[in-house]
């Protein structure tokens, strides 16, 4: 049996050590936080984030081989193997502010470890760090007054949220990079290796140094991005030209080099990492003075940020160049379906700009009210669960989040309860435009042409 301990009970901490505890049950699996009000809702029904499939995970482990605790000290001196799951946000002040990542919680972590521990261990880096962090890890880590000796790993997280526990139980890939020119190198990463081994088919653990770990999670997630901006940008060309963004995604996807997956158009992308990884990559390459590279990878920032924009110039320019007073109500404000997360969500920007033409925002989501109002504390918007209810009265729906629920409404009751004319803005394309058309709607999709009962006059 082994200690396995992970810091950080966040998105990736929780979902993560769960799984491990799940596919291992001889080992022990502690996880520490030191939000004591995040650790007792992990040991409660109220389970701190919502994620399909967590709760039942965490009904079959929790108490087995999981535990939760805010005892740093005595799940440190236990653990075997450390995973640290902390956040590392992008940097709001001094050197690098707006761009480089804020380390300040992998730093105290790391000297916590230090202090904490009596006999050597292997840490793992599963926050998302620039490339070359584990060098400074190792240098806090490895005191030279001490003979503890402590190995750095990398091995990233990939899972995306709303299918966490699928993405951790059948991952495309685990990646360990560690020190392979050092004995107690490869013993870590062997002894990683092994637990992951449970499930995970051995074709699909690579091993790699330390530093290509760590920077392949930035150019995954850079990658990823750049997909989205990259069909936003043909989105927008689509709506000049009578083209349809789905036949083109469709299309360009067929094509094996490029893959269908992740060509949907869309309002933009959010989520608390993609923008924080992008800008950290365009840190790294301003560092190395590799300034066009820096200057690649910021447009697709950039981008996105067009994209969000053009999707409220078009709902003001639509709506006759004045939203004052007018009702409109969004459909999702969590960054995507199946979670109730909203770190980064475009909705937030879309709220802030409907907010500044002083139209009457309505916000309605199945999971995310309550993080939605954290996000807009101070502003003037309200927050509605029941959508019927949120749609009385109003002039505009802007769908946000792909939620299934929104395709599913009574689209008839709705339009009934609305002013008129009544508009639809699908930030998502999940609807069903031509019947929303035909019911009497104005419909404005990403990428395709509008469905309008006014002339082009
Ligand atoms: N959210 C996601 O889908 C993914 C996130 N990542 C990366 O994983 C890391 C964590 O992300 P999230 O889980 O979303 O963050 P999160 O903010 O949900 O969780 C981080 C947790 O670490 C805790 N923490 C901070 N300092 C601590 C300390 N010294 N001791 C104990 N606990 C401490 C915080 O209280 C918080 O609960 C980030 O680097 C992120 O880039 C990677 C893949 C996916
Ligand atoms: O490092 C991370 O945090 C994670 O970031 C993303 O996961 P996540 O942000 O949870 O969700 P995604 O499914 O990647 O979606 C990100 C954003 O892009 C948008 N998106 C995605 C796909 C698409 O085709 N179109 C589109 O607009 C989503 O709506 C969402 O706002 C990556 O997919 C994960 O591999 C990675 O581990």
């Amino acid at each position: 049996m082994r200690n396995i301990l992970g810091i950080g009970a966040g998105y990736v901490g929780g979902p993560t050590m769960a799984v491990i505890a799940d596919q291992c049950p001889e080992h022990k699996v502690t996880v520490v936080d030191i939000n004591h009000a995040k650790i007792d809702a992990w040991n409660s029904d109220q389970l701190p984030i919502f994620e399909p499939g967590l709760d039942d995970l965490i009904q079959r482990v929790r108490g087995r081989n999981l535990f939760f605790t805010t005892d740093v000290e005595q799940a440190i001196r236990e653990a075997d193997i450390i995973f640290v799951s902390v956040n590392t946000p992008t940097k709001t002040y001094g050197e690098g502010a707006g761009l480089a990542a804020d380390l300040q919680f992998w730093e105290k972590t790391a000297r916590q470890i230090r202090e904490f521990s009596s006999e050597s261990k292997i840490v793992v880096e599963k926050s998302t760090v620039p490339v070359r962090t584990a060098v400074a890890m190792e240098r806090i880590l490895n005191d030279k007054d001490s003979d503890l000796h402590f190995d750095v790993l990398s091995c990233p997280e990939f899972l995306a949220e709303g299918t966490a526990i699928r993405d951790l139980e059948e991952p495309d890939r685990v990646l360990i990079g560690g020190r392979h020119e050092t004995e107690s190198g490869r013993a870590a990463m062997q002894t990683l290796h092994d637990i992951f081994a449970h499930w995970v088919p051995p074709e699909r653990i690579l091993h790699s140094n330390v530093w290509s770990a760590e920077l392949s999670k930035l150019a995954s997630n850079a990658f990823l991005a750049q997909r989205v901006s990259s069909i936003n940008a043909i989105s927008a060309i689509c709506e000049k030209t009578q083209a349809d963004i789905s036949e083109v995604s469709r299309a360009i996807g067929l094509d094996q080099r490029i893959g269908s997956r992740f060509l949907n158009a869309s309002v933009g992308f959010g989520g608390s990492c993609f923008k924080k990884d992008l800008l950290n990559l365009v840190y790294l390459c301003r560092f190395y003075g590799l300034e066009e590279a820096a200057e690649y990878w910021m447009w697709v920032v950039k981008f996105n940020e067009y994209q969000m924009n053009r999707f409220v110039d078009r709902i003001l320019r639509k709506m006759f160049n004045t939203i004052n007073g007018k009702r409109i109500v969004l459909f999702g404000f969590a960054f995507k379906a199946n979670t109730g997360d909203t770190r980064e969500s475009p909705a937030i920007h879309v709220t802030h700009r409907l907010l500044e033409e002083r139209a009457e925002v309505v916000i309605t989501d199945p999971r995310a009210i309550p993080n939605a109002r954290k996000d807009l504390q101070g502003c003037n918007a309200t927050f509605c669960e029941d959508p019927y209810e949120a749609v009385q009265g109003a002039h505009a729906i802007a769908v946000m989040t792909e939620w299934d629920l929104y395709r599913q409404l009574d689209y008839q009751r709705i339009y009934d309860a609305m002013e008129k004319p009544a508009f639809v803005f699908d930030g998502r394309n999940i609807l069903d435009h031509q019947g929303l058309f035909e019911m009497g709607f104005h419909v404005f999709p990403i990428g395709k042409q509008a469905l309008s009962h006014f002339s082009n006059r």
